[in-house]
């Protein structure tokens, strides 16, 4: 049986939504750390800061854990990223860690950075490391956050998180270089991954998780077409896959399914009635393995 860590702050809401509808709900009151699941194959789960979960999943205190890949690469730990998961707070969960340096400055790229400025961080070893690699020594600042509004009075230059971009423009911020992108990972311990019968289990919670992500934004849409539209309805459909046709009981008409995008389904619906297809349902998809 496993132990999975989930994190706390920004991922947490979402990662509680995405185990309830993988229908491995983890019930938890508000302030629980150490919530209770009912599922065969998790023991424990415990519920921590992102910025530690990768080293614990490391040391073998849990088989799996989720964080982003950000910390994955700041604490340097060892472990099996076994799945992307595209979600954040908001949106897609695709983030950058950039160099930002007051936009008024005449500086092109972090290579134009001088020797000896001030840098403010959460993310002091991805900056030291970065750096050095330019040849640059600089004077790191460990954040514990606001760090945009640190400059110019406190620090001379950021390494900070953006994904919309909206503090960096609020605090007259401009970027000048990306140090990495990074997304939320399903993260697993070596020796667990290692084991079969931890595999296994992995395994089947990644396809449950992933199952949910897939089906996100997707529907499902089913019609009834006579037999002489079906070529035309057939090419209107967007080409995800194949869709499924089987003929109606004792009729000319075919029944005609396929998963469609959310956000084509206001163009594509009217556009198949008027190229003949009847008895049109859109149904909602919870999951999809592949
Ligand atoms: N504004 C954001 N948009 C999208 N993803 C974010 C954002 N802030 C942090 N993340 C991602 O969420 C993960 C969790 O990071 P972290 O715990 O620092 O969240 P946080 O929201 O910054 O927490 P806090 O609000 O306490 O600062 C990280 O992997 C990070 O890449
Ligand atoms: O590009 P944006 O969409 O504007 O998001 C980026 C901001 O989000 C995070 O801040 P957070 O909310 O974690 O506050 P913190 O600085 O106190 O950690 C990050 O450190 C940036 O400040
Ligand atoms: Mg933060």
């Amino acid at each position: 049986m496993l132990d999975i860590a989930i994190p706390k702050g920004s991922l947490e809401e979402q990662t509680l939504l995405l185990f309830k509808q993988a229908d491995l709900e983890i019930r938890k009151t508000d302030r629980e750390y150490n919530p209770t699941i009912k599922d065969p194959r998790i023991k424990k789960i415990k519920i921590l800061r992102p910025q530690e979960i990768p080293k614990y999943v490391e040391e073998g205190y849990f088989d799996l854990g989720i964080s982003g890949r950000d910390w994955v690469m700041e604490s340097e730990s060892d472990v099996v990223e076994i799945a992307d998961m595209f979600y954040s707070k908001m949106g897609e969960g695709i983030v950058k860690i950039v160099v930002a340096v007051p936009d008024h400055q005449e500086i092109k790229s972090a290579k134009d950075i001088k020797s000896g400025s001030r840098v403010s961080t959460e993310y002091p070893r991805l900056t030291k490391r970065f750096f050095d690699n330019l040849g640059i020594s600089v004077d790191i600042r460990y954040s514990y956050g606001a760090t945009e509004a640190k400059v110019p009075e406190l620090v001379d230059v950021i390494v900070d998180l953006t994904e919309t971009g909206s503090t960096l423009r609020k605090n007259g911020l401009r970027i000048v270089d990306t140090i990495l992108e990074s997304n939320t990972k399903l993260i697993a311990n070596k020796k667990s991954w290692n084991d079969p019968a931890k595999r296994r289990e992995i395994e089947e919670i990644r396809i449950l998780l992933l199952a949910v992500l897939e089906a996100r934004g997707k529907v499902y849409i089913v019609m009834n077409v006579p037999e002489d539209r079906l070529d035309g309805i057939v090419s209107a459909l967007p080409a995800m896959k194949n869709p499924t046709v089987s003929k109606l009981y004792k009729s000319d008409y075919y029944a005609v399914g396929t998963v469609v995008s959310k956000s084509e389904i206001n163009i594509l619906i009217p556009e198949l009635k008027t190229l003949g297809a009847e008895d049109i349902l859109e149904m909602d998809i919870t999951k999809i393995v592949h």
